[in-house]
């Protein structure tokens, strides 16, 4: 279980409270969606739980385990797929862009080869390992920054707006890439995302940040495109 527990962070510079003692549980093995408008908040909550940025107080848990104090959970259990697959570098081929994201992980090839062969197989590109970054369609792209974040078996997959740009055979790839992640890796996934009807086809809560904080938690049980608009435009415009 992930737990944010009165999670406070105020930027020096520019004196905004982005996080205002947010407090929230995310179970094991869940997807849930951040939504919530420009500046709510949703970056820096990833922020701070990836060790990107410090919160001033408060305490965030990943089982059970204070992370802000023992940094050494970051590396291993989280990992983040950046929007537009910036998290990868478009130079080089797919397979170097796995050695390379694994060995800052400090995992030589040898040691991934195994994992790459197994998860390029079960997500259909194992037929793109030698083609370069930048050849690639936007959905192939962001299926090879997917493959590259869960390589070392993460337990928290973070997806930042996973969906933009993406033609509807893409999203419903990415979809089904994320329904295999969960189920086979038993990964926990939280997804930033605006896109409500990509969302209500994958996650099992919706979380709607406003002004820093948890403002509303939607549990996805026939949830409607239309009930997440709602809910949303009411908790903006309050
Ligand atoms: N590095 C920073 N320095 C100063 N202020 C910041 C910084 N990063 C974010 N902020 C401010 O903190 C607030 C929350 O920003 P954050 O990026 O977390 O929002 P967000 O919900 O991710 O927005 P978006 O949907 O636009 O990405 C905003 O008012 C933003 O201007």
């Amino acid at each position: 279980m992930i737990q944010f527990k009165n999670v406070t962070k105020r930027y020096k510079k520019s004196k905004v409270l982005a996080l205002n003692s947010l407090t929230v549980d995310i179970q094991d093995n869940e997807v849930v969606c951040l939504l919530g408008p420009n500046g709510a908040g949703k970056t820096t909550l990833i922020k701070c739980l990836t060790g990107l940025i410090l919160p001033d107080s408060g305490e965030i848990y990943i089982q059970d385990e204070n992370i802000l104090l023992t940094k050494n959970m970051y590396m291993k259990d989280v990992a983040v797929v950046l929007e537009g697959a910036r998290n990868l570098y478009w130079r080089a081929t797919v397979r170097s862009n796995f050695h390379y994201f694994a060995a800052l992980k400090g995992k030589k090839a040898i040691e991934v080869n195994e994992n790459i062969d197994k998860y390029s197989k079960l997500f259909g590109i194992d037929e793109i390992l030698n083609r370069q970054v930048n050849t690639l369609s936007l959905g192939q792209k962001q299926k090879v920054a997917i493959v590259s974040s869960i390589l070392l078996e993460p337990r928290i997959l973070i997806l930042d707006e996973p969906s933009n740009g993406l033609d509807i055979d893409s999203k419903d790839m990415l979809i089904k890439m994320l329904e295999k992640i969960k189920k086979q890796l038993n990964t926990t996934i939280l997804i930033a995302s605006h896109d409500s009807d990509f969302i209500r086809k994958i996650v099992d809560r919706v979380m709607i940040i406003h002004s820093g904080e948890v403002k509303k938690i939607l549990i996805n049980d026939n949830i409607t495109n239309t009930l997440i608009e709602e809910e949303y435009l009411k908790i903006v415009s309050s």
